[in-house]
């Protein structure tokens, strides 16, 4: 006998509680079924302990620069590590608190803790008790991706879980992985006084951005004497005297990097592979990412995915979207689709790196007429004045339409100026409606409508 639900939802990330609140709002009873901690990877692994580090990080770094603003610390600045870590912790159990608090007093919510599996395309299996309803939403996100790799067995490793747990300072980083999670947590160990090196196969870092930003991004992280090694090509472990040894062959530079911490950042994998889905004839592509349509149906009717595991956005605000989504079409009568979200994310590196839509090589791609324009941050005001003059920003768009394809503002703010231009490319305007706009002075965004100004065809 199983005990049956107007809807099942696994796991309790950046959807699935949302969600749980919609439906019981419209009265339906929902079993939300979570394995280990609420809140998912965002808010216990990822983005909010994350975030407090590099804010205790750039805290370091201003304190170090004091001098330059005139500021006189006396002595070294010295970090913390075990109050950073407890800061950090402390900022992640607050959050997750108050999500429990807010699932705890919803009507109609069934929270059943333990591992959800499919039985049939209906039914669940979690621990003693079988679950069905005509309505199942897989929100299982994703974690991090250990390849097997020449070595790695024979060391202990780091992911983004556990070095989480660290309370002391590694002497030596190594982080494999030259992109968003390596990248944030490269620059927040170094400025908290560890050595660091990044060790990134390809042959430049972060290698979905344009060329001219991996390059600024490498130099920005150079300049604070984080080492980088490219071109890293058959990655090897060994155990070392210091603790590990990273055999990295690269170009130039000695072949072994001796570190006493690794950290593995090579990118993350689905959690569909413990889900029972070839009992509900569940499609997964060949990375184990649920196959879903627009409107995040998978191939099997009754049963959705939201977020991490449907390969359709890997980013807290991706899956949130892929909530609204669903709600909306199934609650308010909308037709709302995936493919209407215009691409923006953030690389919370200082200075950050705010993107909207295509990077200049995709526009380049498609072939269409395009203008470009790029601008310094050192001939941005409020980044002089702050004394924060790394980086640039670009814009790119369709000569033909008016439209903006795409945008990168890699300096202060520009995980928060990035808005203006998406929110424009939402609205489907031309570039000229940026121009009228007023913006406030002295910020980063009161030059975007310069930028748009010196929009010039591209070379
Ligand atoms: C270090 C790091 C930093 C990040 N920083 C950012 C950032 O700054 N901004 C940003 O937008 N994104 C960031 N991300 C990405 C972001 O965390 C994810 O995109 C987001 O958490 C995905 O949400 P989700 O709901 O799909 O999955 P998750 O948050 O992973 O939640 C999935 C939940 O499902 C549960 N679950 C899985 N399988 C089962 C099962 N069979 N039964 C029951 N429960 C199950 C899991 O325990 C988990 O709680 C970061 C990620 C990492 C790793
Ligand atoms: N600021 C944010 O929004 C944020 C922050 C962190 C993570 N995230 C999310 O988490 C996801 C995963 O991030 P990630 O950085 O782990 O993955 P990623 O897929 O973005 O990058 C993995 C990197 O590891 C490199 N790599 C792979 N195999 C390697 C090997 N054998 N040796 C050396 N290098 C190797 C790749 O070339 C690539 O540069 C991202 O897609 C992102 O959506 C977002």
């Amino acid at each position: 006998m199983s005990r049956v639900f107007d809807a099942i939802i696994v796991g309790a990330g950046q959807a699935g509680p949302s969600l749980a609140g919609r439906l019981t709002a419209s009265g339906m009873t929902v079993a939300l079924v979570e394995r280990h901690l609420v809140g998912g990877t965002c808010v216990n692994t990822g983005c909010m302990p994350t975030k407090a580090l590099v804010a205790s990080a750039q805290v370091a770094h201003m304190a170090r620069r004091a001098a330059d603003y005139g500021v006189v610390v006396e002595g070294t600045v010295d970090v913390d590590m075990p109050r950073v870590m407890a800061r950090a912790r402390t900022v992640t159990t607050n959050a997750r608190g108050n999500l429990e608090s807010w699932l705890g007093g919803m009507e109609r919510l069934s929270l059943l803790r333990g591992h959800a599996r499919f039985e049939a395309p209906d039914t669940l299996r979690v621990g003693e008790q079988a679950i069905s309803a005509p309505r199942i939403f897989l929100n299982v996100g994703g974690r991090a991706l250990v390849p097997e790799m020449p070595g790695l067995d024979t060391i202990d490793y780091l992911t983004n879980t556990s070095i989480l747990q660290l309370d002391t300072l590694p002497r030596h980083l190594a982080v494999v992985g030259g992109s968003y999670i390596g990248l944030e947590f490269a620059q927040m160990f170094r400025r908290f006084g560890a050595q660091v090196t990044v060790v990134e196969r390809q042959s430049r870092l972060i290698a979905r951005e344009d060329e001219d930003i991996s390059a600024a991004i490498r130099a920005i992280l150079e300049a604070e004497g984080i080492a980088i090694r490219t071109d890293a090509n058959c990655i090897a472990f060994a155990p070392h005297a210091d603790g590990v040894a990273v055999r990295v062959e690269c170009r130039e530079g000695a072949p072994e990097v001796p570190a006493s911490h690794v950290l593995l950042a090579m990118g993350r994998r689905p959690n569909t592979d413990d889900l029972g889905l070839e009992h509900a004839c569940v499609a997964t592509d060949e990375h184990g990412y649920i196959v879903v349509d627009d409107v995040l149906a998978s191939t099997v009717p009754g049963i959705w995915a939201m977020g991490d595991c449907n390969g359709r956005g890997a980013f807290t605000h991706t899956a949130y979207n892929d909530y609204e989504i669903i709600a909306a079409n199934l609650l308010d009568g909308a037709q709302r689709r995936v493919s209407q979200r215009v691409p923006g994310y953030a690389l919370f590196i200082d200075p950050p790196l705010g993107r909207a839509g295509l990077t200049d090589a995709q526009a380049r791609a498609t072939g269409r007429p395009l203008l470009v324009s790029t601008r310094p941050m050192t001939r941005v005001g409020r980044a002089v004045e702050r004394g924060e003059t790394q980086g640039f920003m670009k814009l790119v768009a369709d000569a033909q339409t008016r439209r903006i394809l795409g945008a990168a503002i890699l300096g202060m703010s520009g995980d928060e100026a990035i808005h203006g231009v998406l929110d424009l490319m939402h609205a489907d305007q031309p570039y000229e409606s940026l121009q009228w706009a007023v913006p406030i002075h002295p910020t980063v965004s009161e030059l975007l409508p310069t930028l748009v100004g010196g929009l010039k065809p591209a070379d």
